[in-house]
């Protein structure tokens, strides 16, 4: 079925998939411009259809041989695609950006099916593939480099370069939306890109990947290997590999790290945070309300940047409280592919009760369970094997409990009380995460003096969880190294040349 769907370009944006219908029989890894089947017999996993439990297809992790081959077509397109002009690159991603566009249907359906997230934020997350790179597209025409006059008519000027061949690896929560915000700017530097999808969405990294050749790409522009961390730290390790973006947990970040230090290899690292959302007693409590629920319920909890520390001032506490809760309860669970549903299923049935246990810990060290936290059966049959959980709020948390010092990963919101902006903004730092915080109040003054003194990457004030391709995106501390996103990530996927040009004669010391 995926095939039919993969190779149907112009078909009209009607419903075909259903949760529980769908096999995925086709194969997943993609490079010199053509799907591919992997030889290595070893470490087949299951995929599995999060909404139902059922097995979607097998992975089938690349070996070294491989990812070779991945890695050597990247390198030969590369050399041709680096000499093009940034108006010839600029042309062919914005013909990918509208073959997304006109798949988006497809590409979000199969993303739920893959992923679980609702089809209502499968379609954003498509559309923030598409506008990155468009986005991109447009900024490749840019690239320059200096003039710089010198003594005696002599000059130096400088080149923007590319890197290389680059190597991304995709967590599971935004498979397709990492995919293209990696390889857009990767891309429109003049690099070429061998991607690594996490091993539980497998499936929608490999139809960019079809999309960009069907726009145009010299064959291996943009290739994608399945696997998990053998695949993955044979990328890392790759001598042909001159930089590696890596979104995922800390603790792959820093492996990540150390093994691109062996070939002193750029890193971009997008990792975890534990973010502070910050509401003060003058902020408008419905908008508030509001902004609480972006920042924890997206994708089942499932985001790197969700303000999942939520420090509301006591004054406003219990309004607080009531209606967040009454919301909360209110969040439709169910068939990720209906339009109803606003929460779909969580990513593994081993995630799921990794959450469940965050909950129980939270229990067991006196936080109160305000709402949510069990497991759900929606009564649809068929998906009585996915992995749902209640969203859950967490009342009388303090600061030392587990469930707000460490990142849970699901939908869990932590409720903690202060009384001074001063006292809160200790509290608010006080991690070595920090990848987003957000602050809400009427207060134009305070909302100013108090993202200046938080110690995140993205800061939101009066809203949550926005991300706009054009803004940088990324953490501080060790939530992460570099951006993505915005003019600023031009520079992550790119090298400056100086170049000295004397007009005299060498003016020698010996
Ligand atoms: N900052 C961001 O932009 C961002 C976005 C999404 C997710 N995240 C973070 O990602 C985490 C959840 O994602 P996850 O569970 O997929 O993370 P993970 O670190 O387990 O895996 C991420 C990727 O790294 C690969 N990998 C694992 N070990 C490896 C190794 N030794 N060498 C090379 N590759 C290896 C995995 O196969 C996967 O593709 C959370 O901590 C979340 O906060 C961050
Ligand atoms: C678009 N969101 C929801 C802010 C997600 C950014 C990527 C992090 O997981």
């Amino acid at each position: 079925m995926l095939h039919r769907l993969a190779t149907s370009l112009r078909r009209p944006a009607v419903r075909c998939l259903s949760s529980g219908s769908v096999d995925i029989k086709v194969p997943l890894n993609f490079w010199a411009g053509k799907r591919r089947t992997s030889q290595e017999k070893c470490n087949k996993e299951n995929v599995y259809e999060p909404a139902t439990g059922r097995v979607l297809c097998p992975l089938e992790p690349c070996g070294a041989a491989e990812v070779n081959q991945a890695v050597q077509a990247a390198k030969s397109a590369f050399g041709h695609w680096s000499k093009m002009s940034g108006m010839e690159r600029a042309k062919i991603m914005i013909e990918a950006a509208h073959i997304i566009e006109r798949r988006r249907e497809e590409i979000a359906e199969i993303e739920v099916v893959n992923n679980g997230k609702s089809i209502t934020e499968a379609r954003l997350d498509v559309d923030s593939a598409r506008l990155c790179i468009e986005y991109y597209a447009a900024l490749a025409t840019t690239l320059a480099g200096q003039h710089v006059q010198l003594p005696g008519g002599s000059f130096a000027y400088t080149r923007r370069e590319p890197l290389g061949v680059c190597v991304g690896i995709g967590a599971w929560n935004y498979p397709f939306q990492i995919a293209a915000w990696k390889s857009a700017p990767a891309l429109a530097c003049g690099n070429s890109m061998v991607f690594k999808p996490s091993p539980l969405t497998p499936a929608t990294a490999v139809l960019l990947a079809e999309i960009y050749a069907m726009a145009g790409a010299p064959e291996g522009l943009y290739n994608v290997v399945q696997g998990g961390q053998e695949t993955g730290s044979l990328l890392c390790h790759h001598p042909d590999v001159a930089k590696v973006s890596f979104t995922g947990s800390v603790p792959t970040g820093k492996k990540i790290m150390e093994m691109a230090s062996k070939g002193v290899k750029h890193v971009t690292l997008e990792l975890g945070g534990k973010s502070p959302l910050l509401i003060f007693q003058d902020s408008d409590v419905e908008n508030a309300v509001k902004g609480a629920l972006m920042a924890n319920f997206l994708s089942q909890g499932q985001v790197c940047s969700n303000g999942t520390r939520v420090f509301v001032h006591k004054d406003i506490l219990p309004e607080f409280v009531e209606e967040v809760v009454k919301r909360t309860r209110a969040i439709q669970i169910g068939d990720p592919l209906l339009e109803s549903t606003r929460m779909g299923a969580l990513v593994s049935r081993s995630h799921l009760e990794r959450v469940l246990s965050f909950v129980d810990q939270a229990k067991k060290e006196g936080a109160a369970v305000l709402c949510g936290g069990e497991p759900f059966v929606p009564s649809d049959p068929k998906l009585r094997g996915g992995y749902y959980m209640t969203p859950c709020v967490l009342g009388n948390c303090t600061d030392e409990m587990t469930c707000v010092k460490e990142e849970i990963f699901g939908p869990v919101m932590c409720v903690l009380s202060f009384e001074s902006e001063e006292e809160v903004l200790l509290r608010a730092n006080d991690t070595d995460l920090g990848l987003a915080a957000g602050v809400f109040t009427s207060d134009v003054k305070r909302a100013h003096r108090v993202v200046e003194h938080l110690k995140a990457g993205s800061c939101f004030i009066n809203n949550y969880n926005i991300t706009p391709v054009e803004v940088p995106f990324g953490g501080f501390k060790m939530s992460g190294i570099g951006r993505e996103n915005g003019q600023v990530t031009i520079e992550h996927y790119s090298q400056l040349k100086s170049v000295y040009v004397e007009m005299g004669d060498v003016d020698s010391l010996f």
